[in-house]
C-alpha cells in the first residue's frame, strides 16, 4: 500500500524510519493486505467527436447514459467507423476505472466483479478491457459468458458535454451466486454504481448487486455507490433515497446528480441533506471544485486554520481538520464539511472531463483502504484511538481528491496511465501538511 499524499504529519507511514511504531511494523513475517471490491458493467469506451445533429440523427438525448438497442448500435458504429471518427477505444466502465485508478493510487489490489467473454480473439473488445486494466486489479473473479461484453459509445460534443450510449452485449449476466460471500465480507469496501440497476427482466445484474450489498451490509463493510448519471435517479428519487438510507455507507455523487436525489441545488445543502442517510460524502461540482462530508465525534473534532467559508451554512469548513468516521461510531456526531476549489485553478486546456468523478472516487477509496491497512499493522498507534473510517482529514482527502480528477481533465482517457509524482515542484511542501 502507498499512501496518500506526502506529508511531515507525525502519522505518515513509516516504512523504513527507525521508530517504535515501523519496528512492529516489520515483525510480521508476511504482510496481510486488504483490498477493495467492485462490480460493474463490464464495457470498452469508444469515444468520438460529434455535433448536436448526430445525435438527434440516431435518436440520442444529450448528456445522458443511455441503453441502444442492436440496430442502433449496428448504424452508429459503421457511420464512426466509415468516417473515420473513433479517436479511441479504451476499457471503461464507471466502477472499472474506479477500480483501475484506485489500484494505480494505491498501488494495490482491488477486485473486480462483472462478466468477461469465454472466447476472446486479440484485438477483441474484450480484450481491449484486460490489457488496459492495471495489473493490480484482480480479474480472477470475473464471471465468464459466452459472448460479448458491453460497449460504450462516448460521444464528445462540440461544448465538450458527453453523451454515452451503451450497447449492452451480455454486460449484465452476472449471477448472484458468482458473488463469492467470503470475498465481500473480507474486503474493506463494496463500490456499486446506479447503473447497476438499469438493466432488463432477462439480467441478472440488479440481483447480484443486491446480494453482494446484503452480504456487505451484514458484515459492516462500507458499501460506497455511485450515482452515475442525474436521468437514472431523477426516475424514481424516493426509490434512492430509501435505498442509500438503508444500505449506503458513502455516497458519491455530482451536484447534478445532488439535486436529483435531494432536491438541493447547493452541492453543500446536497452533501448536508445525504449525510442524513450516509456517514460520508462526496459531492464533485465541475469548475466549483469539489465538496467533502462526514461526521466526527464531538469529543475529536479539529478547528482548520484555514479562512472560514461563507456558505449556505456559514463557517461549513470549521472542523475540516477532523478525520471522517461513522455515525453510529460516534457518541456525539457533528456533521463536518470541507471544500477544495480545483487544483491550481483547473488546467489551461480540459482535454476531457470523462471520468473526472471516478478519479475523485478512486483517492477517496485509497484514504478509506489505507486507514484499515494501518490498522491492521499498527493497530496501537495513537491514530486508532478513535474508530475513524478514514485515514486523513477531510481537508486533506478532498485535496487529494481534486489533484487526482486534475490528471484525468489533461488527459483523454478516465484511466490513470501512473499514480502522482512523489515530490510535488509547483506545490508548496505545506499543500499536504496539516
Ligand atoms: N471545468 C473544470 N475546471 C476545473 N476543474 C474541473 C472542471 N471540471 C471538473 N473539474 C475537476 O474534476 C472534479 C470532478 O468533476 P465533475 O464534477 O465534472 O465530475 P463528474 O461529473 O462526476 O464526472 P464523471 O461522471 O465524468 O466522472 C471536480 O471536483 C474538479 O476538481
Ligand atoms: O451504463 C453504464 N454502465 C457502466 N458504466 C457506464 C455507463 N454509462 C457510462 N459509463 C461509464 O462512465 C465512465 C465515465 O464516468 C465512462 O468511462 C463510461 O464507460
Amino acid at each position: 500500500m502507498k499512501f496518500p499524499g506526502r506529508r511531515r504529519h507525525k502519522h505518515y507511514f513509516p516504512v523504513e524510519a527507525k521508530d517504535p511504531l515501523s519496528n512492529q511494523f516489520q515483525q510480521h513475517t508476511k504482510l496481510q493486505n486488504n483490498y477493495i471490491v467492485g462490480i460493474d458493467q463490464i464495457v470498452v469506451d469508444i469515444e468520438a467527436k460529434v455535433d448536436n445533429n448526430f445525435l438527434a440523427q440516431f435518436g440520442l438525448k444529450r448528456a445522458m447514459s443511455q441503453v441502444i438497442d442492436d440496430e442502433t448500435t449496428h448504424a452508429l458504429y459503421e457511420h464512426l467507423k466509415n468516417n473515420k471518427m473513433v479517436d479511441y477505444e479504451f476499457a471503461g466502465g464507471t466502477i472499472g476505472n474506479t477500480m483501475h485508478n484506485y489500484s494505480v493510487l494505491a498501488d494495490d489490489r482491488s477486485v473486480l466483479l462483472g462478466v468477461m467473454s469465454e472466447n476472446i480473439k486479440i484485438g477483441s473488445y474484450a480484450y481491449r478491457f484486460l490489457s488496459n486494466t492495471s495489473s493490480r486489479v484482480d480479474l480472477e473473479y470475473l464471471q465468464p459468458v459466452d459472448g460479448p461484453i458491453g460497449r460504450c459509445f462516448t460521444l464528445i460534443d462540440g461544448s465538450g458535454e458527453r453523451t454515452f450510449a451503451i450497447s449492452p452485449g451480455l454486460m449484465n449476466r452476472l449471477r448472484p451466486e458468482s458473488i463469492s460471500e467470503q470475498l465481500i465480507t473480507e474486503s474493506s469496501a463494496l463500490v456499486i454504481s446506479a447503473y447497476l440497476m438499469r438493466t432488463e427482466a432477462c439480467d441478472t445484474m440488479t440481483q447480484a448487486t443486491l446480494k453482494a450489498v446484503e452480504y456487505a451490509n451484514a458484515a459492516n463493510v462500507p458499501v460506497v455507490l455511485t450515482l452515475g448519471t442525474k436521468f437514472l435517479i431523477e426516475q424514481d428519487p424516493t426509490w434512492w433515497q430509501e435505498f442509500v438510507k438503508n444500505h449506503v455507507d458513502i455516497l458519491a455523487m455530482n451536484e447534478e446528480e445532488g439535486l436529483a436525489i435531494t432536491g438541493f441545488e447547493d452541492p453543500l445543502l446536497a452533501t448536508e441533506k445525504a449525510l442524513d442517510w450516509v456517514d460520508l460524502v462526496i459531492c464533485t461540482a465541475g469548475e466549483k471544485g469539489m465538496f467533502l462530508g462526514g461526521y466526527i465525534d464531538d469529543k475529536w473534532k479539529r478547528d482548520t486554520t484555514h479562512m472560514l467559508m461563507p456558505g449556505a451554512i456559514p463557517d461549513f469548513n470549521r472542523y475540516e481538520y477532523s478525520r471522517g468516521m461513522r455515525f453510529q461510531d460516534c457518541e456525539k456526531p457533528v456533521k463536518i464539511y470541507s471544500h477544495t476549489a480545483p487544483y491550481m485553478g483547473g488546467p489551461d486546456s480540459i482535454k476531457n472531463t470523462n471520468g473526472a468523478g471516478d478519479a475523485a472516487l478512486a483517492a477517496v477509496l485509497h484514504d478509506l483502504s489505507a486507514n484499515v491497512y494501518h490498522h491492521i499493522h499498527v493497530p496501537n498507534s495513537s491514530k486508532h484511538k478513535l474508530n475513524a473510517l478514514t485515514y486523513s482529514s477531510l481537508s486533506q482527502i478532498s485535496k487529494y481528491a481534486n489533484r487526482v480528477s486534475y490528471e484525468v481533465l489533461v488527459q483523454h482517457s478516465p484511466r490513470l496511465t501512473k499514480g502522482l509524482p512523489e515530490r510535488e515542484d509547483s506545490l508548496q511542501q505545506a499543500y499536504w501538511d496539516q
